[in-house]
């Protein structure tokens, strides 16, 4: 049965919609008040990640309306549905942030599900907080349907009252959360009172939408912009701006035209793509998170690319554009400075950016770029032949204390401060650390080991902005380092050196250190090793007394503990499978 101009007969909807035999089925959708016509056109899944737990998910519904208009007008029966988030802006600092990275799993899971499920055609995917977007955008190279990606929008930069009583470098400048995790750090030391604290986090987060700095959320809706799902441009426009809903209603015509032409997220997501992506995250000092989320992804293509993969990239990649934490802008200036494409069309001078790749515009990146006119405005973005620093703001690390890899942000660290050795100060859990911080009783130089906090032995791989805001803020970000199987929130600053790999729980020399270990950190040089020979570490190995309970018996912890792969991997839950190119398609 041929209506319209697509051929149902090609599409995964038929199963639900076509025949005799699915007349219940179509029953349903009359249901709903639909239509003949709206039934036999191509359906299109509309996911989101709305719901009230955050500032990052408030403003998903209102655009997903205008995605619905863009579907609608183009021929297609858009069919929305929502999944879970957990925002670590408010799962931070305690056990809570155990859910964190789990949810990128669910996410990705739960959107699986309901397109398999309904046997949608194509999906517009929209998130706005750091695992929902990596999560969508698994499901989409994971389905390997016709897929666009929409960002939410990053949340409008705060600022203290004309006149308010705050200390004077909180005054007259533009606030995020990050600001609100190191006044904790102040008030802790006695720099700020609580009152100055109350006046600050009246104020510090405006709006809808996500964190303000190049965290995590903006670094991945970037990525989402430089792989090639997002339409270009679409990420930058801030959450509460009527101008995203135009890109929103684009990108339901977008996916419609990507039915048409057939093409699907792998045909987007390919190796190239994730190279392009990589580039993205180091040029703009972005999260470490997303030496995670990029492996995760490519993993959900068939594709190996791990973190050795993601820092080969990030070694030879100037570093750019001046984000916070590590520079001084938000991403509302980075959209007013012309955003990811006008960052992209600079590496590309360098010859770092692989022009072929597919985009959801049905273009390639490089006929993409030739479309934008703008060029670095030398404040936001720099000229890319004079970067900020002439490697990136994310650099990988390795060496006896982590075999299989680890991270750090210097975005904005002189040289001096990227090399740092001294004595282990080892913690069980991120708690003791945060104790330690908050009762102040560490001593400078100490190099924090936090460790049982990897995607496993968490569980969870807690990210701890709490404890690292905190030392920033005790002004002591360059006076100790801090290094952890766990994970950072893309607002970390100071030397922290994450995704310590292996991870305690699977024996790991992380799970080896004792106090007064001396540990060196060179991150000029990508390396992290303590002053052990390899016999001294292979008799504390025999000598290990094993890993810790997991303290969740039961429950989706629980489950995440048995199922979790690699960190360096990107900790996905079926680190085994083979990624089957027509599976969903040809069912
Ligand atoms: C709360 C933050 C700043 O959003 C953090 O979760 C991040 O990773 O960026
Ligand atoms: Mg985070």
């Amino acid at each position: 049965m041929l209506k319209g101009k697509f051929d149902k007969s090609k599409l995964p909807s038929r199963h639900v919609t076509e025949g005799p035999a699915r007349a219940p089925h179509r029953s349903y959708y009359y249901a709903m008040g639909m239509t003949e016509e709206e039934i036999h056109q191509p359906l299109v899944g509309v996911a989101t990640c709305w719901n009230e737990a955050a500032p990052c998910n408030i403003a998903l519904n209102r655009q997903a309306q205008s995605v619905k208009m863009g579907v609608k007008a183009a021929s297609g029966t858009p069919r929305e549905f929502t999944t879970i988030t957990v925002t670590d802006g408010i799962a931070m600092g305690h056990e809570g942030m155990r859910s964190s990275l789990a949810s990128r799993e669910a996410i990705a899971d739960t959107v699986e599900l309901t397109m398999r499920g309904h046997c949608y055609d194509a999906i517009v995917g929209l998130a706005g907080c750091d695992k929902s977007l990596p999560g969508m955008m698994m499901a989409m190279i994971r389905l390997n349907v016709p897929s666009v990606f929409l960002y939410g929008g990053s949340i409008l930069p705060g600022r203290a009252p004309v006149g308010a009583k705050v200390p004077v470098e909180y005054a007259n400048r533009d606030l995020t959360v990050q600001d609100m995790f190191e006044a904790v750090g102040h008030q802790q030391n006695g720099t700020m009172t609580e009152a100055e604290l109350d006046v600050l986090e009246r104020v510090a987060c405006p709006s809808a939408g996500a964190c303000g700095g190049q965290f995590t959320a903006n670094t991945m809706a970037c990525v989402s912009e430089a792989i090639g799902l997002a339409l270009p441009n679409s990420a930058g426009a801030p959450a509460p701006y009527e101008s995203r809903d135009q890109y929103a209603e684009a990108s339901g015509a977008a996916v419609m035209q990507l039915i048409e032409k057939n093409i699907r997220a792998r045909d987007i997501c390919t190796r190239e793509a994730f190279e392009n992506a990589a580039r993205v995250v180091a040029c703009t000092g972005g999260s470490t998170n997303a030496g995670l989320h990029l492996p995760a992804m490519a993993h959900e293509a068939g594709i190996d690319f791990y973190l050795d993969d993601v820092c080969e990239i990030f070694r030879d990649t100037p570093y750019f554009v001046d984000l916070k934490p590590g520079g001084q802008y938000v991403a509302k200036d980075m959209y007013e400075a012309g955003g990811t494409y006008v960052v992209m069309k600079e590496l590309r001078k360098a010859g770092l950016i692989n022009e072929d790749c597919m985009t959801a515009t049905g273009y390639s990146i490089g006929e993409e770029l030739d479309k934008i006119s703008l060029e670095a405005d030398g404040r936001v973005i720099y000229p890319i032949e004079t970067p900020i620093t002439k490697t990136g703001g994310v650099v990988g690390l390795k060496g006896n204390v982590a075999p299989e890899g680890a991270i750090v942000k210097v975005a904005g660290m002189e040289a001096q401060h990227q090399i740092f050795t001294g004595p282990a100060r080892v913690f069980e859990c991120e708690q003791d650390a945060f104790e330690a911080v908050q009762n102040r009783t560490y001593e400078e130089g100490d190099v924090f080991v936090i460790r049982n906090e990897g995607p496993s032995g968490g569980p969870g791989m807690r990210e701890m902005l709490a404890t690292t805001a905190a030392l920033s803020g005790q002004g002591m970000g360059k006076k100790v380092a801090l290094i952890t199987d766990g994970r950072f929130s893309g607002a970390t600053r100071g030397f922290c050196i994450g995704h310590v790999g292996p991870e305690a729980a699977h024996g790991g020399p992380i799970a080896l250190l004792k106090d007064g270990d001396v540990i060196t950190i060179n991150a000029i040089e990508g390396t992290i090793n303590v002053d052990l020979t390899d016999e001294e570490l292979a008799e504390r190995k025999a000598n290990w007394s094993g890993p810790r309970e997991n303290i969740y018996a039961s429950g989706a912890l629980w489950k995440y503990a048995q199922l979790v792969g690699e960190t360096y991997k990107g900790a996905v839950t079926h680190p085994g499978a083979k990624a089957e190119r027509h599976e969903y398609w040809d069912l």
